[in-house]
């Protein structure tokens, strides 16, 4: 059972979370009178008392508004509320924070913010479902304009909790969420749009999450690190596996990366496979990393067969042309016949363009697919959101998919998601995928379970970029695994 910590709710799971929880022990209005509390002590922690105005909506979110606005209002504060709609469409737990509200109202139109330093956007949350009005966003564009610092209940209004996806929202500095994070809160563009993010637990009780089938997670350590390969005395080479790459010619540095980052993250033995042409180059450059000379597909049969052969990865450096597609094909289905754990990146996804569900058909055994969005979309024909997109690929694929950028997804054919969060914009450069792939395919080596294995990479290749810094090439990145591992299995 992956730890629920990081755990991500989806707007259904929170309103789950509420009805359980108001079932139970806490109305709705108690609900809202924490969440407001929650949300006027992040403002007092960062902010100096200043004039503040809440933008209110016409549901729950707005109940948040008008429950902070008093509880700031009782701190001392000025505060006042600007409310979307009319009073008495207000009902339920709304309309009660709202009569027991007694200083200023008054109508969106009439917002100016004249005199104001602080803004609480309590507009929309969970319940946005379509995109905002004109009134609604320009009251948000007047706020930016006049730079005014905004604070967001639940999610910036505009952004989709479940997918990150913006209609019409401005970013905020601050926003205070309740129980969990949502998707949106960490997949672009929502992560950018929210700023800091704070979240309280407003009488939920932790012990809630274990009803609510999470399957979608913030990628971090907690997830994954139970599962994670640690060496052991009674370690020998051949027992922490021993990891295959497919090597291209004349493009060899990639397999040379992957090798090199399959090495350093622990593959007891790592071998790559190159045509005899190729030799000078590969063995001119390689110490520790071992060579195979493949001529034929005997040569490839006999390595295939060799069981000492822990872990598979084709693709980096393949090159694509034409009459590359079908040696490629013939060499990731033969991986796929062994039922062994194999990587799939690169042009070893694209030449399969034509005709995806022969791919498809041959996963059986342990798969990892690591598509940047154009790759993903030769072999997958889908459309929405993108966590949606990944969850669905790895169903129908039956393998673990990498969906590659800012905001990696790693999602598993089972549902199970995780959302990376770590990746700076230096790791968009050449090779930095190599790298990724030949990290999957290491822990793969030492028998690490395929979703776990890819989580695990993606974070470190992460982490070991945001440890070099600008300037980063993919050569660097390897040689920065040590000082994370280090990091990760001995905390100082
Ligand atoms: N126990 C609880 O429920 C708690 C909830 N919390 C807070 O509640 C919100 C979610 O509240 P909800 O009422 O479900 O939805 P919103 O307040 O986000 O939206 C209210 C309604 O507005 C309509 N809507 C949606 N999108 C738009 C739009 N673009 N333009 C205009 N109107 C829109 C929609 O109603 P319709 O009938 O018009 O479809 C929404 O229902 C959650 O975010 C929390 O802040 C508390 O935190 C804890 C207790
Ligand atoms: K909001």
């Amino acid at each position: 059972m992956i730890n629920l910590t990081t755990a991500l709710l989806s707007v259904n799971q929170m309103q789950c979370a509420d009805r359980l929880t108001t079932a139970s022990d806490l109305p709705v209005a108690e609900l809202m009178s924490n969440a407001g509390l929650a949300v006027a002590q992040a403002i007092i922690e960062r902010w100096s008392m200043r004039p503040v105005v809440v933008l209110c909506g016409p549901g729950n979110n707005g109940g948040d508004g008008f429950s902070t606005a008093r509880h700031l209002f009782d701190l001392g504060w000025s505060v006042k509320i600007a409310l979307l709609g009319a009073a008495d469409h207000l009902n339920g737990a709304p309309l009660l924070h709202f009569q027991r509200w007694h200083g200023a109202v008054i109508p969106f139109a009439e917002v100016e913010f004249s005199g104001d330093e602080l803004v609480v956007d309590a507009i929309f949350g969970a319940g946005l479902n379509r995109p905002l009005d004109a009134d609604v966003i320009s009251i948000l564009e007047a706020a930016l304009f006049k730079k005014l610092p905004m604070v967001a209940i639940d999610v910036p209004t505009g952004v989709m909790g479940d997918t990150g996806q913006s209609f019409g929202a401005v970013a905020v500095v601050l926003t205070v969420t309740f129980l969990r994070k949502k998707p949106g809160h960490v997949i672009l563009p929502g992560r950018l749009l929210c700023g800091e993010v704070v979240v309280a637990d407003i009488g939920y009780g932790q012990q809630i999450a274990s009803h609510l089938g999470l399957n979608t997670f913030e990628n971090d350590p907690l997830v994954w690190l139970p599962d994670f390969p640690v060496p052991h005395p009674f370690n020998n080479k051949y027992s922490r596996g021993h990891a295959l790459i497919a090597g291209g010619y004349p493009v060899t540095g990639a397999a040379r990366l992957a090798a090199l980052s399959a090495a350093r993250v622990g593959s007891g033995l790592t071998t790559i496979a190159i045509p005899e042409i190729a030799l000078p180059i590969y063995g001119a450059s390689l110490l520790s990393i071992m060579l195979e000379i493949i001529n034929s597909s005997a040569d490839i049969e006999r390595l295939l067969n060799d069981k000492r052969y822990t872990a598979f990865l084709i693709g980096p450096g393949c090159g694509v042309t034409p009459d590359d597609f079908d040696l490629i094909r013939i060499r990731v289905l033969a991986m796929l016949a062994t039922k062994r754990a194999t990587v799939i990146d690169a042009d070893a996804i694209s030449c399969f363009r034509d005709d995806p569900k022969i791919l498809f058909k041959a996963i059986e055994g342990p798969c990892v697919i690591t598509p940047h969005e154009g790759e993903f979309s030769r072999i997958f024909d889908l459309k929405g959101d993108k966590l949606m997109r990944t969850r669905f690929a790895a169903r129908i694929s039956g393998a673990v998919i990498v969906l590659k950028g800012s905001d990696t997804i790693i999602a598993a054919p089972d549902g199970r998601a995780i959302i990376n969060t770590n990746a700076p914009a230096s790791l968009a450069t050449a090779g930095a995928g190599d790298v990724l792939s030949g990290l999957i395919l290491g822990l793969l080596a030492q028998g690490m379970d395929a979703f776990l294995a890819s989580a695990a990479a993606v974070w470190l290749h992460g982490e070991a970029a945001n440890d070099i810094g600008l300037g980063l090439i993919a050569d660097d990145l390897p040689e920065a695994i040590p000082a994370i591992l280090d990091e990760l299995l001995h905390p100082h």
